[in-house]
């Protein structure tokens, strides 16, 4: 698959599950114009402003799985989660928001877009019903799928890179090695957790999870161009 995603990974073969939905959100018209910097600005804030509502959310998933974990080490890593969404990603937004004059109360102000609620709340509502492998699951296409995709563009020849890019901060975001630490680590968390917690006799269930998160991936995306 790729350094990311190892062949034999079991997010590997959730990925495996549903091809085509991967390769929609993955190689989504939005993230082509992020990586030839050609997407529509008013394109870009919208998704930003409501990537932030997201991220609240998100880490509210994260402290979710903390409460779902039964041992320390997966309450950590939960842990450590929360704070990297609250502490650092969210600061990427924040600074895009500041240059166009928006300060963190006017963002979390703003009205969140039906596409944000759905994808956030269906996250929440898997690990809500299920255990910790089901909520990994529901989270897994955004953690890992923004590695796969900043990796993607990184190595890509094609991308236009420096300031000419308005969008170079983004791409650098989920390029960097810090995120792509995250990424990593996670992958071989599940790994071990879906061991811990039986993949194997509920693989259509984890499945359908996880496709169904990876399409409302592709619907944020499509919130962002419709926007414009
Ligand atoms: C919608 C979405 N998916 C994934 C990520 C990566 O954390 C993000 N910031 N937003």
């Amino acid at each position: 698959m790729t350094e990311i995603v190892p062949a034999g990974s079991f997010l590997g073969r959730l990925i495996d599950a549903c091809p085509d939905a991967w390769s929609r959100y993955t190689d989504h018209p939005f993230v082509r114009g992020i990586a030839d910097g050609t997407l529509p600005e008013a394109a870009f804030r919208h998704y930003l402003a409501q990537d932030y509502l997201f991220l609240i959310h998100f880490a509210r998933a994260y402290a979710l799985a903390v409460y779902k974990a039964d041992d320390l080490a997966d309450m950590r890593a939960a842990a450590a989660t929360v704070n990297g969404l609250l502490d650092t990603e969210m600061s990427l937004h924040v600074q895009y928001c500041a240059g166009w004059g928006l300060t963190e109360a006017e963002m979390a102000a703003i009205p969140e877009d039906p596409a944000c609620v759905a994808y956030t709340r269906y996250v929440l509502d898997r690990g809500m019903a299920g255990d910790l492998l089901d909520l990994q699951a529901a989270l897994a296409p955004c953690v890992v799928g923004y590695g796969v995709i900043g990796a993607r563009l990184a190595a890509d020849p094609a991308t236009l890179r420096g300031e000419a890019n308005p969008y170079e901060a983004w791409i650098a975001m989920y390029s960097g090695e810090d995120y792509l630490d995250i990424v990593r680590a996670s992958v071989a968390h599940i790994d071990r957790l879906a061991e811990k917690r039986g993949a194997a006799a509920r693989f259509a269930s984890l499945a359908r999870t996880f496709t169904a998160a990876t399409e409302l991936e592709v619907d944020f995306w499509q919130m962002g161009l419709n926007a414009v």
